[in-house]
């Protein structure tokens, strides 16, 4: 099979229950008495998530957040975790279950069981967990098929800081080293945002977490639900550090819109909300913005400054 796109199109086919949203979805949503059990599965894979030189404990802490940003992006609030760990040295795995504790207690997510296993000699190791929450009681499950025209299109925090920070967590990034530092962290150490989905659930129509990158992951939100996007460059929020870093020219704007590993939320709303949507992120302690609009039609188009700006070859993040 090609890829990742062609093996999840299969895979449509088994997976055929409603609960599974037709596998175009953050997590699968299941009804359960007057609850809504929102559950998902992301793994971890060394040298493709995450460095053989990244501390053990940040690599357990990525494992817990990049599952609770997908429940964040369902409104869902963290119930518990089941993961799946590839022992390996000693030393390693002890300060992994450090990061993993500090995780869950973040998070409030307890850990209640999994499985362990031992990779062949030399294999690189990889880290699988199953998140399930709560999904919002007086309210539908946001999906990524919402979308209407007319919606403003909205994202929480920065964007692109994470890939960056990849490069600073090589070495190939030059920069003062506080910002060289931070930028690391949002790479190792991703903050979702379960409360700011939770509270926001009500308040919009279609919304996801940021994990492949802006750019393809709205391309995803426009194709789900029949819509046109257009992204303003110059209003998608970068911060400080990666401000200082690249300059923030439009080359550096493109590469943070298609890095991914931000684990931000991203969201359309009708205009009529924006007020109360400004007031719960204020009240959630988080920054949002409007980045674009919906309109009729279909695609993704990006403009900067008011003039058409060609698409990138590459949106995003593709296994
Ligand atoms: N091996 C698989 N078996 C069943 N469903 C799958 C499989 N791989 C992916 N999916 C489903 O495909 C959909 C899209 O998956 P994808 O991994 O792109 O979403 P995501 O979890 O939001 O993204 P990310 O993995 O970047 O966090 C989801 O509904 C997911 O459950
Ligand atoms: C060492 C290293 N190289 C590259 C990246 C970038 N990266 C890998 S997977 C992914 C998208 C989400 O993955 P998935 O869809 O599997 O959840 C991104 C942005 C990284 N994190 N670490
Ligand atoms: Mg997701």
């Amino acid at each position: 099979m090609a890829g990742e796109f062609a093996l999840i199109h299969a895979l449509r086919a088994i997976a055929t229950d409603p609960a599974a949203r037709a596998l175009a979805d953050d997590a699968a949503v299941l009804a359960i008495g007057g609850e809504t059990l929102v559950l998902t599965l992301d793994t971890v894979v060394e040298s493709v998530h995450y460095l053989a030189t990244d501390p053990a404990a940040d690599v357990a802490w990525k494992l817990v957040a990049v599952n609770v940003s997908d429940l964040s992006a369902k409104g869902a609030i963290p119930l518990g975790c089941l993961y799946s760990h590839a022992l390996g040295e000693e030393e390693w795995d002890r300060a992994f279950l450090e990061g993993l504790d500090e995780a869950c207690r973040h998070f409030a997510m307890p850990l209640l069981g999994g499985d362990t296993v031992r990779m062949p000699e030399g294999a690189p190791r990889s880290f699988s967990l199953t998140a399930l929450g709560t999904g919002p009681k007086d309210c539908a499950v946001p999906s990524r098929t919402a979308a209407k025209p007319r919606d403003q299109v909205w994202v929480s925090g920065t964007i692109g800081d994470a890939g960056l920070g990849l490069a600073a967590a090589l070495g190939t990034l030059t920069g003062p080293p506080e910002h060289l530092a931070a930028l690391a962290a949002h790479y190792r150490r991703p903050m979702p945002k379960p409360r700011l989905g939770a509270a926001l659930a009500p308040l919009v129509h279609a919304m996801m977490d940021i994990s492949d990158g802006l750019l393809v992951d709205t391309a995803r939100i426009a194709e789900s639900s029949g819509v046109a996007i257009r992204i303003e460059a110059e209003a998608v929020p970068l911060s400080l550090a990666l401000q200082a870093v690249t300059g923030g020219a439009i080359e550096a704007r493109i590469a943070a819109m298609t890095a991914g590993d931000d684990y931000e939320l991203l969201f359309t709303a009708p205009p009529e909300n924006a007020v109360s949507i400004r007031e719960t992120a204020e009240k959630a302690n988080c920054s949002v913005a409007v980045i674009g609009t919906v309109d009729a039609g279909g695609g993704l188009t990006l403009v900067h400054q008011g003039k058409p700006l060609p698409l990138p070859e590459r949106l995003g993040y593709q296994h």
